[in-house]
């Protein structure tokens, strides 16, 4: 796996411009974007804004009018064309596999015209396709109408990241699929980032595949200019502009849900001890808390049981293996809305948060989910406040 390993680099456009012929307006205007190493940085607006002109910019299948791409901190300008799209990975709507070809001849096209060895080739293919999900045996000797769409794009995805380059261009990838094979191709483009930190550029407009996507999102509006570009937490709570608050639409707060992880929350803290603990000494730390529950650690503090003050009052000296067995837990990068449901489908009414090494981190019930809603929703509308609006 030692050639998927190769982070991204940096690309940055400066004023760039881009005309065509004929046309009264620029389609992409003096644009301005630093796209850092290794983030996948998301293009989102509507049609015609200039997402894909932008894109086709990067890789040279279109020229700027005016302004620098810089790749890596080189000027595209310098890099001949072909070479340079050999090290930018191109994945497009409804994958353009050729028709004609096997998966594995579809995949192998890059590393061919880079002369490499038929052997080395063919454990690339099959390196790629485990990848991305598909069994080589399989699919290897297949050709792409005998695939669903969503194995076409999978097969898409191996053939952009053939020859390991460090960039990226996803124009709207998943747009043809169905929502639930699009959820499915998200998430495990994510897990594939996790590990391959490329630079990743991906069009879209949909709004919601650009908040689970997106490191950084760059909101373009016609003629080809960027409004906002910030972190999805950021537009969410703060959109730039009421262009910006009327893409997003509706449903902001359950969007953040979506978004916010429980680890970014206030959780409850309720006490935490070990089983060694003095019973006694546990009550008094429960009592001027307020907490109906203390929990009940191991020595790597990962939650064993919890124990209610009426329980701690009959005993003396340690606790030991009194209290009720913890039956489920929740891990701090959930989301909110994921916790929520795992809450509604537990036998308490609280669950133990875990950090790393399944450490105990704080609890969750539903009324902190309930405060985390309202201070999402009390931001907004402060916000909304400041721009004279009605909240
Ligand atoms: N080859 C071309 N010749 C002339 N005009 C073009 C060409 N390509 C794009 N345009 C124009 O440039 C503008 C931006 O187009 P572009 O495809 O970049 O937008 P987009 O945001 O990607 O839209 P969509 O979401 O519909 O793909 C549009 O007005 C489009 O008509």
């Amino acid at each position: 796996m030692a050639e998927t390993n190769t982070g991204g680099v940096p690309i940055e456009l400066r004023k760039v411009t881009k005309r065509f012929a004929g046309s009264d307006e620029p389609a992409v205007q003096e644009l301005d974007l630093n796209i850092p190493a290794g983030e996948i940085v998301v293009l989102l607006g509507p049609s015609g804004c200039g997402k894909t002109t932008t894109m086709r910019m990067i890789n040279r299948l279109d020229e700027p009018t005016s302004g620098d791409i810089l790749i890596g901190g080189r000027s595209s300008r310098d890099i001949d064309p072909d070479r340079l799209r050999r090290h930018i990975g191109y994945v497009i709507q409804q994958a353009g596999l050729f028709p004609h070809l096997t998966v594995a001849a579809n995949i192998a096209q890059v590393p061919k015209m880079l002369g490499w060895e038929r052997d080395r080739i063919a454990e690339r293919v099959d390196e790629l396709l485990t990848l991305v999900g598909l069994e080589p045996e399989t699919y290897r000797e297949t050709y792409p109408r005998r695939l669903s769409g969503g194995q076409q794009q999978r097969v898409g995805v191996a053939r952009a990241l053939a020859a390991d380059p460090p960039v990226l261009l996803m124009d709207e990838p998943f747009g043809a699929l169905d929502p639930i094979t699009r959820e499915r191709l998200q998430d495990e483009l994510l897990r594939l980032q996790d590990d391959l930190a490329k630079t990743i550029v991906f069009v879209t407009h949909d709004v919601d595949e650009a908040l689970k996507i997106g490191d950084h999102i760059a909101i373009m509006q016609r003629p080809g200019h960027i409004v906002q570009y910030a972190r999805p937490a950021e537009i969410l709570t703060n959109p730039a502009s009421e262009y910006v608050e009327q893409f997003l639409g509706g449903g902001s707060s359950m969007r953040l849900l979506r978004l916010t992880k429980v680890g970014d929350i206030e959780l409850d803290q309720a006490p935490y001890a070990s089983e060694d603990t003095d019973a006694q000494e546990l009550l008094t730390r429960l009592e001027p808390d307020e907490h109906g529950y203390a929990v009940i650690t191991d020595g790597m503090r990962r939650p064993l049981r919890w124990i209610t003050p009426a329980a701690l009052e009959e005993l003396r000296g340690p606790i030991g293996t009194t209290g009720e067995p913890i039956t489920g837990s929740i891990g701090h990068r959930m989301t909110l809305q994921d916790a929520l449901e795992t809450l509604l489908n537990a036998d308490t009414d609280y669950l133990p948060v875990i950090g790393r090494r399944q450490a105990y981190v704080g609890a969750l019930s539903l009324s902190t989910v309930q405060n985390a809603i309202q201070a999402i929703k009390s931001r907004e509308r402060e916000r909304r406040l400041r721009r004279g609006e009605s909240p």
